[in-house]
C-alpha cells in the first residue's frame, strides 16, 4: 500500500544541505506493523512526516518517491495533501497537548476532524437537516471515544483537554486519528511521554485497532524494545539511512548491523536478563560533516579500510537487507567479515 523509494530530503542550513533522509527505501503491505528505529537526530521524524506532506521549510523532499496506492504524493499539491491527510493518512503526534487545543471540548475537536472531510454528508440545507446531522456526528464521535476505551463518553464529550490525564489525551488522539477510517496510521513515539503501565495500554489499544480494522501503521520510536514487541517489521535508521530492515523476529534474533546488534545490546530484558548492559560509545554524526563512507564507523567495533566508501544495501535473504562493509559481496570486506568472526 505504500513504497518508499531512494527517498532523500535535506534541510537547507547555514553549513550547506543535511540529508536528515537519505535514499530510504521501505514498504508497508496492508494490515502491517512497521517500526522506523534510532537514535535521535536519525531522521526518523523528517522521513515519517513526508507521508502526510508536513516537511516544512528548510526542509525540502530532493529526491525519491512516496508511492502510496499506486500515486506518487512527494508531487502533491497543497489541496491533494489535504484530501489525503487525516482521511487516507492519519497521524498521532508524540505529546498530545500540543495538538489537542486546551480551549475546547475535546468531543468538539474529534467531531471537527469529521466535519473537514465530510465523514457524514448532510443530505438536504435545513435546520432540522443540520441538527439530525450534528447528532450523527456526535453519534459516531461516543463510538469512537468509546473504542479506544473511554469510559463515560456522554460526560467526558463535554471537558476540555486538561481535564484528562496523559494516557487519556493520547487516547482521544488516537480516536481522532481514526475518525476517518485511515488506511494508514502514523505515530510519532507515541508513549515517549507516558509512564511504563500506560505505555503498555497505549500499545495494546493500537494493536486490537490494527487486527480489528486492519490499519497499517508506521510507528517511530528510539526504542527497538518496544519495536521488537510491536513491529511485525523494523527499519533501523543511523543518519538519514536505513541500515538494516527486515522482519522483527530475523532482526532481534539475527542482527547483522553492528549498530543494530549495539541497540540491542542497550536492551538486555528482551533477549537475556543477565546480560549487561552496554550503551553505543560516541553519539550520531554531525549530519553535515556526512560524506560518502559508512556514517557509523566512528563508533564501529569493526570498522575496517572497507569502510571508506559509499555502503550499499545487502540482501542477507528475502526479506533482510543489510548496509554494512562486512556483507558486501566481492569487496576487500570478506576479509574483514572473517576477521568480525562472530558475525
Ligand atoms: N528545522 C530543521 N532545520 C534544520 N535541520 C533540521 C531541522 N529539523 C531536523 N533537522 C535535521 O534533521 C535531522 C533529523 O531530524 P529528525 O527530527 O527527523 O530526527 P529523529 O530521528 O526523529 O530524532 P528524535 O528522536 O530526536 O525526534 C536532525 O539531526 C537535524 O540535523
Ligand atoms: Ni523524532
Amino acid at each position: 500500500m505504500l513504497e518508499i523509494n531512494n527517498l532523500t530530503i535535506g534541510y537547507a542550513t547555514a553549513g550547506g544541505v543535511v540529508k536528515a533522509v537519505n535514499e530510504v527505501n521501505f514498504s508497508v503491505k496492508p494490515g502491517q506493523i512497521v517500526g522506523l528505529v534510532g537514535e535521535s537526530g536519525c531522521g526518523k521524524s523528517t522521513a515519517l512526516f513526508s507521508i502526510m506532506g508536513l516537511i516544512k521549510s528548510p526542509g525540502k523532499i530532493v529526491g525519491g518517491e512516496i508511492i502510496y496506492n499506486g500515486q506518487n504524493l512527494a508531487n502533491n499539491t497543497a489541496e491533494q495533501w489535504r484530501n489525503i491527510r487525516g482521511k487516507e493518512i492519519a497521524m498521532i503526534f508524540q505529546d498530545p497537548m500540543t495538538t489537542l487545543n486546551p480551549a475546547y471540548k475535546v468531543g468538539n475537536q474529534i467531531r471537527e476532524v469529521l466535519q473537514t472531510h465530510r465523514v457524514i454528508e448532510p443530505k438536504k440545507k435545513g435546520w432540522l437537516q443540520r441538527f439530525n446531522l450534528k447528532q450523527q456526528e456526535k453519534e459516531r464521535v461516543l463510538t469512537l471515544m468509546r473504542e479506544v476505551g473511554i469510559s463515560a463518553p456522554e460526560q467526558r464529550y463535554e471537558s476540555y483537554p486538561h481535564e484528562f490525564s496523559g494516557g487519556m489525551q493520547q487516547r482521544i488522539l488516537i480516536a481522532m486519528g481514526l475518525a476517518c477510517n485511515p488506511s494508514l496510521l502514523l505515530a510519532d513515539e507515541p508513549t515517549t511521554a507516558l509512564d511504563v503501565t500506560i505505555q503498555a495500554q497505549i500499545l495494546d489499544l493500537l494493536k486490537r485497532i490494527n487486527k480489528e480494522h486492519g490499519t497499517s501503521m508506521i510507528i517511530v520510536t528510539h526504542d527497538l524494545g518496544m519495536a521488537a514487541e510491536f513491529c511485525h517489521e523494523v527499519a533501523v535508521m543511523y543518519a538519514g539511512q536505513i541500515v538494516e530492515r527486515g522482519p522483527t523476529d530475523l532482526i532481534i534474533e539475527n542482527p547483522k548491523h553492528p549498530y543494530t546488534q549495539g541497540l540491542l545490546k542497550s536492551i538486555p530484558h528482551i533477549t537475556n536478563t543477565r546480560q549487561k548492559i552496554e550503551p553505543i560509545p560516541g553519539t550520531v554524526i554531525d549530519l553535515t560533516k556526512l560524506g560518502n563512507e559508512c556514517a557509523f564507523m566512528a563508533r564501529c567495533p569493526h570498522a575496517g579500510a572497507a569502510c571508506h566508501k559509499h555502503i550499499s544495501m545487502t540482501q542477507i535473504n528475502e526479506e533482510h537487507q543489510v548496509r554494512c562493509a562486512l556483507y558486501e559481496r566481492g569487496s576487500e570486506a570478506s576479509g574483514l567479515q572473517q576477521a568480525a568472526g562472530h558475525l
